[in-house]
């Protein structure tokens, strides 16, 4: 793995407060108020050197970041999808860069599902100005509802590829959703953010079990509805000045799909060690 540059490092992510502060919004008038502001319009570069920039320079922000960036942006060159969706939008550093990566890849879509309509709101000013609107759709709501509401419309069909950057208790629940409705299948490809720092076994244990191990999980589990006690506490209540009480899908998915697994090491934008756990689905057994 490459050393990490400390020269880019974002600022320290703060201990307790480190994002819905009004710090996105002041993202918006640093970018808009950039000297080169012409330059910048249409370019999904500028547009991310911009926000890498007001997080090194002034405040934290929890973006995928440069590192781990490119280990999503080269597999999206290898899988081409033409439907990626993305779980967790924040302020649309991921849907730029995996947004435009898709778009040269010669596919047609990338859906960012976003909670927090203020930051949807962010994410849809900034691709515009990096002139991504035509490929990059952002749906507002809880990731299991928009899942649910857009098969149901008929407007995902199926997934190429998925990010997972979101609530971390919901990437296992919000993977069986998908499995369940059959929009993940054998080709289907995940990335999850995260996996080292903060850490998700619950979701990892799944994504590495047998087809075997999973059916039997499936037997003796009492559903996923609470946050699995391996979180920590700071983890399960990251949202929950917005959201009070998080209330988890408890999809059954489908345990006869195999999975191969594969952590990739990286860094946070901040310099501290992470990892991107990719995960593809390679068949089903009967
Ligand atoms: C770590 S940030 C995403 C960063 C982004 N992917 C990037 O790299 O630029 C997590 C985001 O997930 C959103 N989120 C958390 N839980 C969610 C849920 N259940 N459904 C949809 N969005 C959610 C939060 O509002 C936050 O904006």
């Amino acid at each position: 793995m490459p050393e990490f540059d400390q020269a880019k490092a974002y600022a320290e992510q703060e201990e307790d407060v480190f994002f819905d502060d009004g710090r996105e919004i002041e993202l918006l008038h640093f970018v808009y108020n950039r000297p080169n502001i012409d330059e910048i319009r249409g370019s999904p570069q500028l547009v991310l050197q911009a926000i890498d920039e007001y997080a090194r320079t002034q405040r934290y922000l929890m973006n995928v970041g440069e590192d781990k960036g490119k280990i999503v942006s080269d597999l999206i060159a290898e899988v081409k999808p033409q439907t990626m969706v993305e779980l967790g939008g924040y302020v649309g550093y991921s849907c730029i860069l995996f947004g435009d990566a898709v778009r040269k890849a010669g596919g047609k879509r990338y859906l960012s599902l976003e909670r927090n309509p203020e930051f949807g709101a962010v994410i849809g000013s900034l691709v515009h100005l990096a002139g991504l609107s035509d490929i990059v759709k952002v749906e507002i709501g809880s990731s299991d509802a928009s899942i649910q509401r857009l098969y149901d419309s008929g407007g995902l069909q199926h997934i190429d590829l998925m990010f997972l950057d979101h609530y971390k208790p919901a990437y296992k629940t919000d993977l069986k959703l998908c499995e369940e409705l059959g929009l993940v299948t054998p080709g289907s490809v995940l990335a999850a953010d995260n996996v080292i720092k903060p850490g998700n076994p619950p979701y990892l244990e799944y994504v590495r079990s047998t087809v075997e191990e999973k059916k039997r999980a499936a037997v003796e589990s009492n559903g996923d509805a609470h946050p699995d006690s391996r979180f920590a506490e700071r983890q399960k209540k990251q949202y929950a000045r917005r959201q009070g009480d998080e209330k988890l899908g408890s999809s059954r998915g489908n345990p006869l799909l195999v999975y191969q697994s594969q952590l990739v090491n990286s860094y946070e934008p901040t310099g501290i060690p992470d990892g991107v756990e990719i995960t593809r689905c390679v068949g089903e057994e009967t």
